[in-house]
């Protein structure tokens, strides 16, 4: 889950696009990235790293330009070196940067095809690269020396015919200004906004409406799914549905992981959606055990804090904070690999001994994914003297890959796929084990707005919304991803064996494209 950023303003948007990456760092901590645009020449820094790394005084200096876009990476195709950082840029037509939350499931196909047919170079295994280049030569086939707003929109109607998956994007136009779609599911996140300066209206869109509030930016609406927005250099904006079949089916994910909670989507309060997560979930254990005997609730901080204050409410036993956050340590689960994810969990999170010490506890959590997390908290939970250890997941058991922008490529790695609550409940070492039901999770997060007809529920069920995922895909998808897969990648990205050369500033010191 990537984040991203674009904004047209009255001034220079470097600092803008800066603390608007700091309110998306959540969303990828692999790589950022921020380029603008000053009388038609694109400045860059991009590189791995958190934001507070890669861009330095010296950088933000030169990234002149009163329009930019930003990025923060966590990747689901290709490695995670900086060759793959972004926004990427082409020259032709007109010099075109663009960053991309989301993942493409034909992104092969259309690579090969880019080649063979339309003769177009890809320097990376990144989908994003893949996607830009498809935007750059539907653009092209306009033949127009100075695109309008119905050229940019006709870009992105053909883009979408030929592309498939979940895309949030942002692109840059030399000279002429910012576009922002989404796909036609809506998959992915994207909303944007305004904000009055004594120059004038100011615009930004992001992916998630907190980096709008942080900012002074009003909420305007959410990109909807299939549509495509043109903000020109002078503040002009425009609109356009640019998909024939439109289907709004979020990722459900943003409101069990990913988002923060004070962020809306698509109409929807997140932390109201966790707060009714833990209600439900609640309501489910006092179905199941009408006489239980848990003492405690505790959440497993970040993520669980909201679901899990309004579980101890409804159930009406106690809310402790009983694991205590190390706040330099980022997520663990978008981490690249097992054994960092492992040893984080341990760094992140220490007990409060006496909220455990001869109590039931209930430890709360939103997901269960690989089982990293819980496995050794229970543990924790059991060495700091808890009696018994019961767990909760606000979100149903994970048992299918992602295909849209998570990086859970591979079934054999989640704890729940091919077993039952039972012996996930066995594997990772608790005396009961709870989860939330699909149906309840749907109905917690759609509550707001009711046009939600569905969400993409994949990681639950297995049903892929783009109707385009098979046996096959999923089988090279684990192949090129899987843990194993990642760890080697990134050992050729180290050493510089098969490295890709990244067309970037390579010694992160000096901002240009040339
Ligand atoms: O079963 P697992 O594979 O361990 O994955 C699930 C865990 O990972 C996430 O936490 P993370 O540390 O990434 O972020 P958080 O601080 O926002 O909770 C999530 O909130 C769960 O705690
Ligand atoms: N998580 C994301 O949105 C990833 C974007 C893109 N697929 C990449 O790997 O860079
Ligand atoms: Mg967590």
């Amino acid at each position: 889950m990537c984040g991203i950023v674009g904004v047209v303003g009255k001034s220079d948007v470097n600092l803008q696009l800066y603390d608007a990456l700091t309110m998306l760092q959540h969303r990828g901590q692999d790589a950022a990235g921020i380029l603008t645009c000053h009388n038609g020449r694109f400045s860059q820094q991009k590189a791995n790293g958190l934001v507070r790394d890669v861009f330095r005084t010296r950088h933000m200096q030169r990234l002149v330009g009163h329009s930019g876009i930003g990025h923060v990476r966590y990747p689901t195709a290709g490695s995670s070196g900086p060759a793959l950082a972004q926004p990427f840029y082409v020259n032709s037509p007109y010099g075109i940067a663009l960053a991309h939350n989301g993942n493409l499931t034909n992104a092969a196909e259309v690579s090969d095809e880019l080649y063979r047919t339309d003769m177009r170079h890809v320097n990376t295994d990144s989908d994003s690269e893949v996607l830009l280049n498809v935007f750059a030569q539907e653009l092209l086939k306009r033949n127009k020396l100075q695109p309008m707003a119905e050229d940019i929109f006709a870009a992105v109607e053909g883009m979408q015919k030929r592309i498939r998956g979940g895309y949030a994007c942002v692109a840059l136009i030399a000279n002429y200004g910012l576009v922002a779609f989404r796909d036609p599911h809506g998959i992915r996140p994207l909303v944007f906004g305004k904000r009055e300066t004594k120059k004038g209206t100011e615009y930004m869109v992001a992916s998630e409406s907190v980096a709008l509030d942080v900012l002074g930016y009003t909420l305007m609406r959410d990109v909807k799914p299939g549509e495509a927005i043109f903000i020109t250099g002078e503040g002009e904006l425009h609109s356009k549905q640019c998909s024939d079949v439109v289907e709004l089916a979020p990722c459900i994910f943003e409101h069990v992981y990913f988002a923060r909670p004070d962020s809306i989507m698509d109409g929807v309060s997140v932390y109201k959606s966790r707060l009714r997560q833990g209600e439900r979930l609640a309501e489910k254990i006092l179905k199941e055990r009408p006489d239980h005997d848990i003492d405690v609730v505790v959440p497993i901080p970040d993520s669980s804090r909201v679901a899990g204050q309004a579980l101890a409410h409804v159930l009406g036993v106690k809310f402790r904070e009983g694991l205590v956050k190390n706040r330099y340590i980022g997520r663990t689960f978008i981490m690249p690999g097992q054994k960092e994810r492992r040893k984080s969990v341990r760094q992140k999170l220490n007990p409060i001994r006496l909220e455990f010490e001869g109590k039931n506890v209930m430890l709360v959590d939103d997901s269960i994914v690989r089982g990293t997390t819980c496995q050794q908290i229970i543990q924790m939970a059991r060495e700091a003297g808890a009696a018994k250890v019961y767990f909760a997941s606000a979100a149903p058991a994970v048992k299918y890959p992602n295909v849209y922008g998570i990086d859970m490529p591979s079934a054999k790695e989640l704890i729940a796929h091919g077993r039952t609550d039972q012996e996930v409940c066995e594997e990772i070492g608790a005396d009961w084990l709870i989860y939330q039901d699909l149906d309840d999770l749907i109905a917690a997060s759609r509550e707001g707005n009711e046009n939600i007809k569905g969400f993409d529920c994949s990681v639950f069920t297995g049903e892929y919304v783009t109707g385009d995922v098979n046996e096959e895909y999923l089988y090279q998808l684990d192949a090129a991803r899987n843990d194993n897969q990642k760890s080697k990648g990134d050992k050729h990205n180290d050493e510089g064996e098969n490295t890709v050369i990244g067309l970037h500033n390579g010694d992160g010191d000096d901002v240009g494209l040339g």
